[in-house]
């Protein structure tokens, strides 16, 4: 790129150090002519101990040659004196996204499994990368978050990853490996024209340079001005979830005050905070419409394969694909006397409460929790008789999703109390206890 310095070592370290990052790093090291160049340069500045390094190649059993690229690795990295593991993947052939995305994801999976607290994870993209990332984005159609293509930084779960060789290009690359005689694995799959990337480097890459040799430049600046853009946007959509009324999910007169392309923004902004990935442009814009135009009676939802939108009354809720997972066995023992965790389900604790469940139940015997049983009744209120359960949740305008999830506290069958909404009129007693339940299926 333009006023990029030659690559060198120090350079890089330059780069490294303007990240912030600390001293201690760990190479995505795949073997091929990218991280290879990466771990050399790397490798010599661990020898002059600037930096703590080790290297990490994932194995993903794909390929007849995949044991011995792993080899390879090992034995080169070791040259350098750098430590090399090797982590066997299962890639899912079955996932439905394709064999090079699930290959993807259980390459990070794993990458960001191994790394230690204060580690800093390192790929080998360059310029080139990035150039080819923003054509791919723009014929698939997307907005300034694909445009902007990858973030020299990003958050990996806990940790973080950086790709410090993006300013320098394939060319850079391959001078520094021929000047130091570098050895490295092809992967033959690069060569197959049939897969888009390797058809934009094969064959469109070489018409465009042609016509405009600093090609990676003007699309790196066309990346930078989106990721921008991009920012600005999810400033505005920060502004406008600070604005919703407090309370869970997105609250819908709110939202649909706002023009329909700023309420689609603050959807997706809402999404990816919490990891998920939005639906389609066609199918969000379709199906916020729905949601925010159904009528009183409808409980209209939005799926696509990485999650759920659903309404109920004057609030939209996010939910896992599929909706939220069921309870994991019929009841499950408690005695009351510590929280109780419910994988995928919730969290349970009891409460001091101006009336609520005795203490003399807590730590007594045959206490268990489980979902409302089909026709159960209870007195959970002042009111004299008993009224089904699905009474109460529907006047506490509880979901009807989560009404299968909301636990139940039984002692020897008999309803003692149900979570967030009473006591059973014949256990109240004045001071008592009550059930916080938080549900960690949907928000
Ligand atoms: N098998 C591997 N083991 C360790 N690191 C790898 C492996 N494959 C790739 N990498 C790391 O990921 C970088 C990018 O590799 P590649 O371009 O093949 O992946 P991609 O799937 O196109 O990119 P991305 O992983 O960002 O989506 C490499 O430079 C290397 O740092």
């Amino acid at each position: 790129m333009v006023g990029t310095p030659p690559l060198t070592p120090r350079a890089l370290h330059q780069r490294l150090q303007s990240e912030g990052a600390g001293g201690r790093f760990c190479i995505a090291y795949s073997g091929g002519l990218d991280s290879t160049v990466l771990l050399h340069l790397m490798s010599t500045l661990a020898a002059e101990g600037v930096l703590r390094l080790r290297a990490v190649h994932v194995h993903h059993g794909l390929q007849p040659a995949a044991d011995d690229w792993a080899s390879h690795c090992v034995r080169v990295a070791g040259e350098l004196g750098v430590a090399c593991q090797v982590l066997p993947v299962a890639v899912e052939r079955t996932s439905g996204e394709g064999l090079e995305a699930a290959a993807r994801r259980a390459r990070y999976a794993a990458l960001s499994g191994v790394l230690e607290a204060g580690e800093v994870l390192l790929t080998a993209h360059h310029a080139d990368d990035q150039a080819e990332t923003v054509l791919l984005h723009l014929l698939r159609g997307s907005g300034p978050r694909g445009l902007a293509a990858m973030r020299g930084r990003r958050a990996l779960g806990e940790h973080l990853l950086l790709r410090p060789l993006l300013p320098w290009g394939r060319q850079s690359l391959c001078r520094y490996a021929s000047e130091h005689r570098l050895s490295w694995v092809d992967d033959p799959t690069n060569e197959h024209t049939g897969h888009d990337r390797n058809w934009l480097r094969h064959t469109l890459w070489p018409v465009l340079t042609a016509r405009w040799p600093d090609v990676s430049d003007r699309l790196a600046r066309a990346a930078h001005e989106q990721a921008e853009a991009d920012g600005l946007l999810q400033d505005l959509a920060a502004l406008d979830l600070a604005r919703q009324p407090a309370g869970t999910g997105l609250h819908v007169p709110t939202l649909a005050a706002l023009s329909g392309a700023r309420a689609r923004n603050l959807v997706r902004h809402w999404l990816l905070q919490s990891g998920v990935r939005p639906p389609p442009r066609a199918r969000l814009e379709q199906g916020l419409m729905d949601l925010l135009q159904a009528g009183p009676d409808r409980q209209p939802v939005l799926s696509w394969p990485e999650g759920e939108l659903r309404r109920y009354r004057d609030r939209i809720f996010r939910l896992p694909p599929g909706g939220p997972a069921r309870w994991p066995v019929p009841e499950l023992p408690w005695d009351l006397r510590e929280p109780l965790v419910i994988p995928g389900i919730g969290e349970l604790r009891l409460v001091p409460a101006e009336a609520g469940i005795p203490a003399s139940l807590v730590a007594a015997a045959g206490l268990s929790v489980g979902p409302r049983r089909p026709g159960e009744r209870a007195c959970l209120d002042t009111s004299p008789g008993r009224r089904p359960l699905s009474r109460y949740f529907q006047e506490a305008g509880v979901p009807p999703w989560q009404r299968d999830r909301i636990p139940v506290l039984r002692q020897g069958g008999d309803i003692v109390a149900v979570a967030n909404i009473g006591t059973e009129r014949r256990y109240r007693q004045v001071p008592g206890y009550r059930l916080e339940w938080r549900d960690t299926g949907a928000d």
